[in-house]
């Protein structure tokens, strides 16, 4: 249960360091050579992080590097890029020292589908460990600003529902979802110690369930999943009880949310996600519904530890970032059938 010592304002409070940053590249002190802002964005050839790059690299102003190691991610995500001035992209893993210059760091790096991220769970933790205190390190010899993408599987199976930021949540610590929840509540715990000991400019976005064009077709998340076995005409395979909830957050919305974050002046942690809340068996009819009504609905099987709810507070980002998505799920589910339908070759019939 959230204590009343960890409301919103105490946690901020407590967080906020007197230790001045350190100082950044004297390039962003001259006065004749207007540099760009060089960005790197890590697991930037995954979902949310090709997305984000997209974004990024529509200001002439930004250099982007995406470091990688493609475990989940693909180069064809960022074909679009390849050979740009502005755009670099380098195979490395996160849980190697990177010695770059930049000025700002998304760091995105981990496998987020629980198939992925439990495939090799002592890497998840090492990615999640020592991967964010690689980058922290790296922030902190360069002075860049640092944001990393925590989850809402910090609260676990939540007890408090919707979940504010204040809540500390309901995990299990040696479940097999750990590697990936605990990874990503060390990350944060790092990235507040880099913050009070060091300075570091840090944000936290606790991301819930994002979903759109791009998701792995074989990605194994529950949206991407029921839109591939609706257009191959296979059952939608509704997880038990299908009673369990989630909050879908369209892509657009995500990045848009990411980059107000790196820009504003909140620490965070801050959710960010979409409060519309569905059932699993809800969003199976909806997909069904929208396209194609003749595939039936299978129940099968849950995983260990299946959050049964999940909601996001987003009182925070609304008033300290101005965001609230704008696409209903409704309108974010056909934009991701037509990017399926074109990878998959199942073309639309009128
Ligand atoms: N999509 C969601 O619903 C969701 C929800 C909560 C949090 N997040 C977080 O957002 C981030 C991006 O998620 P996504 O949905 O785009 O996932 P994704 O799997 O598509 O992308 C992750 C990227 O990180 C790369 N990567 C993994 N381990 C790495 C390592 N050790 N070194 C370098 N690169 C590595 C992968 O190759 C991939 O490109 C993750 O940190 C995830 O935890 C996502
Ligand atoms: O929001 C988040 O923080 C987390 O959301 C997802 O985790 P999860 O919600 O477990 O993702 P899914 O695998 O999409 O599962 C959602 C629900 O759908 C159900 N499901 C999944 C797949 C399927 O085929 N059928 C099905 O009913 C699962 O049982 C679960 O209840 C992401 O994958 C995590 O990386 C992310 O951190």
């Amino acid at each position: 249960m959230a204590a009343s010592s960890s409301n919103g304002e105490h946690q901020t409070a407590a967080a906020t360091t007197t230790k001045p940053p350190p100082l950044p590249s004297p390039l962003r002190f001259s006065k004749f050579f207007q540099s760009n802002m060089r960005i790197l964005v890590t697991g930037g050839a995954g979902f949310i992080g090709s997305h984000l790059v997209d974004k990024l690299m529509e200001n002439e102003k930004n250099e982007v590097i995406v470091a990688d190691n493609f475990f989940t991610g693909s180069k064809d995500n960022l074909r679009k890029w390849i050979g740009h001035p502005r755009f670099e992209l380098i195979r490395h893993d996160v849980t190697e020292q990177l010695l770059i210059e930049v000025d700002q760091i998304y760091h995105l790096a981990c496998p987020a589908s629980p198939i992925f991220y439990k495939y090799n769970p002592v890497k998840t933790i090492k990615t999640n460990v020592i991967g964010t205190l690689n980058m922290l390190g790296l922030a902190k010899r360069v002075g860049a600003r640092i944001l990393l993408t925590s989850t809402s599987e910090v609260y676990g199976d939540p007890l408090v529902h919707p979940q504010p930021e204040s809540y500390w949540g309901n995990v299990n610590p040696i479940g097999v979802r750990s590697c990936y929840d605990e990874g990503k509540r060390v990350a944060e715990t790092l990235m507040f110690d880099y913050h009070r000991q060091h300075g570091i400019e840090i944000r936290i976005a606790r991301i819930f369930n994002t979903y759109g064009p791009r998701m792995n077709i074989d990605d194994g998340r529950v949206v991407s999943n029921f839109i591939a076995q609706a257009l191959r005409g296979e059952p939608l395979t509704v997880q038990v009880p299908g009673t369990q909830t989630r909050s879908f957050c369209f892509v657009s919305d995500m990045v848009d949310g990411l980059i107000r974050l790196m820009e504003g002046e909140h620490t965070g942690p801050i959710n960010i996600g979409n409060p519309g809340e569905f059932t699993m068996l809800e969003l199976a009819e909806t997909v069904k519904e929208l396209i194609n009504p003749a595939v039936e609905i299978k129940m099968v099987e849950n995983t260990p530890d299946d959050p049964r709810q999940r909601k996001p507070d987003i009182t925070k980002a609304k008033e300290l970032l101005g965001w609230e998505p704008k696409v209903k799920l409704r309108d974010g589910l056909p934009l991701m059938e037509e990017d399926f339908r074109l990878r998959l070759g199942v073309p639309k019939k009128n």
